[in-house]
C-alpha cells in the first residue's frame, strides 16, 4: 500500500469557506431535513458550519475511528452507534456530514446503517468519491489533505531546496 506524498494544507479561513459552499449546495437541494449526524471527530468542525447556514439544530454523532497512525488505515472501529430515531424510515431526511472521504470505507460503513440519508463531504478522493451525494473539492488519491486543526505554524524551506538546486 503507498502512502499519499502529495500534500493539501487547508487553513482555517479555507476550510471554513469551502464548508460554507458545500452547505449552499445542500441549501439548493430544498430537502428538510430532519437532522445531522456528523461522523467524529472530523465531521464535527464542517457540521458545526453547515447546521449554523442551514438553521438546524438537531445534531448526532456517529463515532467511527480508523487511521489510528499517521497516513495509514487500521481497523475500522465503531465506537458509538447512531441514536435510533436518525435510523427511522433508513434515515431518510437525515444530513450525514464528514470532512473527507479517502478509500470511502467509513461512508460505507454509516450509508449502511442509514441508507436513505444524504451523505456530504467538504473533501472526497476519487475512491470515496461514489459513496458521497455532495461534495466540494476532489483531491487525487495520492494526496493528503492537512486540516487546519492538525497543523501548527513551522519554518518552511524553500522551494529551490526541495529542488536540490
Ligand atoms: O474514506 P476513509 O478511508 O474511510 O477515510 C475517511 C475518514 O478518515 C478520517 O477519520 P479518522 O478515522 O481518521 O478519525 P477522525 O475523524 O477522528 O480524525 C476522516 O475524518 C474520515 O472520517
Ligand atoms: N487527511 C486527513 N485525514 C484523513 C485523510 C486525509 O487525506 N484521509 C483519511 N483521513
Ligand atoms: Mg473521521
Amino acid at each position: 500500500m503507498s502512502l499519499p506524498e502529495k500534500a493539501f494544507p487547508v487553513s482555517w479561513d479555507q476550510f471554513h469557506r469551502d464548508a460554507r459552499a458545500l452547505a449552499w449546495r445542500l441549501a439548493g437541494l430544498g430537502i428538510e431535513w430532519r437532522g445531522i449526524v456528523c461522523i467524529t471527530r472530523g465531521g464535527l468542525v464542517p457540521a458545526a458550519i453547515i447546521c449554523r447556514e442551514l438553521g438546524i439544530r438537531m445534531i448526532e454523532t456517529v463515532c467511527v475511528a480508523s487511521y489510528h497512525d499517521y497516513k495509514a488505515q487500521g481497523q475500522l472501529e465503531v465506537l458509538k452507534d447512531v441514536t435510533p430515531s436518525m435510523l427511522e424510515n433508513d434515515g431518510e431526511g437525515i444530513l450525514i456530514v464528514d470532512d473527507l472521504t479517502d478509500t470511502g470505507k467509513t461512508a460505507a460503513i454509516v450509508r449502511a446503517m442509514m441508507p436513505k440519508a444524504h451523505f456530504a463531504t467538504v473533501y472526497a478522493k476519487p475512491k470515496g468519491r461514489p459513496l458521497v451525494d455532495t461534495y466540494v473539492t476532489e483531491v487525487s488519491q495520492d494526496t493528503w489533505i492537512y486540516f487546519p486543526w492538525d497543523m501548527g505554524f513551522t519554518y518552511q524551506k524553500p522551494i529551490s531546496d526541495h529542488q536540490g538546486g
